[in-house]
């Protein structure tokens, strides 16, 4: 520590004191000057520095420099003769220059200061993360932006290398490299992804201090963008179904302007896209009020509407909804489906089912139910019959189970694995059963087919064919036959070429052929050809041993069919069933027991006496008498004439022991239209 003497403390005295008064090496022994207003010297005295007007009052051992500041060349020489300490001589304006740079300096300080808060409020403030690093990869400064992105604070990246706070930075690789990256992917620890630009920081002289990276927090514009993507390819999905839907669809926005319809609803109601979209809805399918305008109005869907659209008037079910985004509701969208597509589907199924029928043999010998002793009889002579080309005729009461042996016969001949073609006589209108039995010439007739038709004989060929009713035949018919049978050959209706076939023929009737011959009826020479090999199948009642076994095949067949689990029937309804005489032989005892397994409880097991019909059949009689009339109307005059013919028919069959050529006659309708109205009504089980 010095002691110091300032002598003359005007201006560049007062410039000194300011230099010097801050130094911890230096201490101010007095400042002196003639002029005890010179600016030093009020300063000193503000300092609490001693002060006075004669140097050499001061001048004493302990003081170790004296500064001479104002230049005065007179009291320098004056010092420098009087004292051998150190005098320093500074030129005052000296002094004042020093002090003045000092200020500046300390101005200038304290400017910068400002401008880097300035700045840190400026880079703390930006959506930009920013980071900046030493050349010793040492983090010097990280933003508020930063901090919020890495979810690191701030503390935790000062004074740290980078690579410790971010895996993966590529900060250190820039100082290395002294190349920038830009706009460079990169996924954070905490799974946010950004995109970030890092430059090497170089001064003036080419000297790396540093780098800087400054990023940006992408994840939600990603996100966004990956949404974006998704529902792109909802809608182009979606577009897909709506265009390729067989439904015919329209979309209406919530004023009832047309968006959108695919090529199903042109398709069916005629409409096109110019007809629909950006029209009103009024300009729709329906007659009358637009269902979309009232799907708008009640913000209440709409189903199952029936209408007939578009020029072919075709049959639709129309389904309307509503679109209600956030309760609001936003357009609706109507569905038409095409009933009259599915009634000529249903209508092609059904005679697709009836070829497969026609065209399988469903059952064999095991299927045939019967260990009497009169069954065992018919059974071996169809097992032996089965085996030779013989045509062969069954004989038999209705429902004894003629065409089961037929299906049996065929599939235990070596035809088995050809066709066997079932053909109920009486069923086929007469004008159009020789084309179908025999097939027809293109031209043959009006609304035949190009290219002809194959006959139900050529479909036949090599197999079996099983006709059914022969006795129905009409004459004419017996004639086309008894060629097939005799020639091996038939001919197609309108053609003149024989075609050749070999055809093993199975017929069956319950009708007397020998009293249809003595008619008139039925010609003698067809009869012989026929009856080759007669098999008689007798009536259930002349084999009602078979009955418990026939009633467990049936009892089995029924569960199967409707899910049931009956086991057995008591011993009290056996009996009963015994007793019967079975007119209408397995085909009525088939009904009796199904429909005795209808009247029991789900879980009941055992068919008791009181859910078995009465068969007495006198209660039937008497019903036929009175029509049963609702007491409410509930139904239209068409469903209820229809309701009473079934039940009428029913009991007629039941009255005439399931005989439907007696059933026919009783009733006063031909045969044919008998099994038309059982097609029409569903009661197949009857035929
Ligand atoms: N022996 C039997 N074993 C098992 N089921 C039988 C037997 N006989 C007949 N059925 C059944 O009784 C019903 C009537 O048989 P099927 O149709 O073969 O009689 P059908 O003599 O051809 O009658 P229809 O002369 O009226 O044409 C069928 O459901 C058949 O499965």
């Amino acid at each position: 520590m010095k002691n110091v003497l300032i002598v003359g403390a005007g201006k560049g005295g007062s410039a000194l004191l300011k230099i010097l008064y801050n130094t911890d090496r230096m201490k101010m022994t007095a400042v002196v000057d003639h002029n005890p207003d010179a600016a030093g010297i009020i300063q000193a005295s503000e300092m609490g520095i001693p002060t006075g007007e004669n140097w050499r009052d001061w001048i004493h051992k302990d003081i170790d420099i004296v500064i001479e500041a104002t230049g005065n060349e007179d009291v320098l020489n004056d010092l420098l003769e009087t004292t051998s300490r150190s005098t320093v001589v500074i030129p005052g304006s000296v002094a004042y220059i020093v002090s003045e740079l000092l200020e500046e300096k300390e101005l200038l300080v304290k400017r910068l200061q400002l401008q880097s808060e300035n700045q840190e409020l400026i880079l703390n403030n930006i959506r930009d993360g920013m980071i900046v690093i030493n050349d010793q990869e040492q983090v010097q400064f990280v933003n508020k932006s930063a901090e919020r992105i890495t979810d690191v604070a701030k503390d935790h990246f000062i004074g740290k290398n980078i690579k410790n706070v971010i895996a993966g930075t590529r900060l250190p690789h820039v100082i290395r490299s002294r190349r920038r990256e830009v706009n460079q992917k990169l996924v954070l620890e905490n799974g946010k992804k950004v995109i970030t630009t890092r430059m090497p920081i170089i001064n003036m002289e080419d000297r790396l201090i540093g780098a800087f990276a400054v990023f940006k927090d992408i994840t939600e514009v990603v996100n966004l963008a990956e949404e974006n993507t998704d529902l792109k390819e909802i809608k182009t999905m979606l577009e897909a179904i709506i265009q390729s839907s067989d439904e015919a669809i329209s979309v209406v926005d919530e004023s009832g302007t047309g968006i959108m319809i695919n090529p199903a609803y042109t398709r069916i109601t005629g409409l096109r896209e110019s007809d629909i979209v950006g029209a009103p809805a009024t300009a729709d399918i329906s007659e009358g009020e637009s269902m979309h305008m009232k799907v708008l109005k009640t913000r209440r869907a709409v189903r199952g509407v029936r209408m007939k659209v578009g020029p072919g008037k075709r049959d639709v079910l129309v389904n309307v909804a509503p679109v209600i985004v956030d309760g609001k509701i936003k357009g609706s969208v109507g569905v038409l489906h095409d009933v009259s597509e599915i009634k000529t589907l249903t209508s092609e199924l059904k005679r697709a089912r009836q070829i497969i029928r026609n065209l399988e043999a469903k059952y064999t010998f095991d299927d045939i139910i019967g260990a009497s002793e009169e069954m065992k009889i018919s059974l071996e002579q169809a097992k032996v019959g089965a085996k030779t080309p013989a045509s062969i005729l069954l004989r038999g009461e209705s429902g004894t189970g003629k065409e089961l042996f037929a299906h049996a016969i065929h599939n235990e001949s070596d035809r088995k694995h050809n066709k066997f073609i079932r053909v109920n006589c009486a069923a086929i209108a007469e004008s159009i059963l020789e084309s179908e039995l025999f097939g027809y010439e293109e031209g043959a007739f009006s609304g035949a087919k190009q290219g002809g038709k194959k006959g139900l004989f050529e479909e036949a060929n090599l197999g079996s064919i099983f006709l059914d009713e022969i006795g129905e035949l009409s004459l004419h018919m017996q004639a086309k036959l008894l060629r097939v049978l005799q020639e091996n050959e038939i001919v197609r209706v309108g053609g003149t070429n024989p075609i050749t076939l070999n055809v093993r023929i199975i017929t069956a009737t319950n009708v007397n052929l020998e009293k249809a011959i003595m008619n008139k009826t039925f010609r003698e020479d067809l009869y012989y050809r026929l009856n080759r090999l007669p098999i008689y199948i007798p009536s259930l009642q002349e084999r009602i041993d078979d009955l418990p076994d026939l009633i467990r095949h049936i009892i089995n067949k029924t569960n199967q069919d409707y899910g049931r689990n009956v086991k057995s029937v008591s011993e009290q309804a056996f009996e009963y069933l015994k007793t019967y005489h079975w007119p209408g032989n397995v085909r009525e005892l088939e009904n009796v027991i199904g429909r005795a397994m209808i009247y029991m409880d789900m879980n009941e097991e055992v068919i008791q006496k009181n859910h078995i019909p009465d068969l007495t059949g006198t209660a039937a009689r008497k019903d036929d008498r009175k029509a049963v009339i609702p007491a409410i109307p509930d139904q239209s005059l068409q469903q209820a004439v229809n309701n009473f013919e079934k039940e009428y028919i029913r009991k007629a069959f039941e009255k005439n022991n399931y005989n439907k050529t007696k059933t026919a006659k009783e009733l006063q309708v031909s045969i044919r239209n008998l099994y038309y109205k059982l097609e029409k009504y569903s009661m197949q089980n009857f035929s």
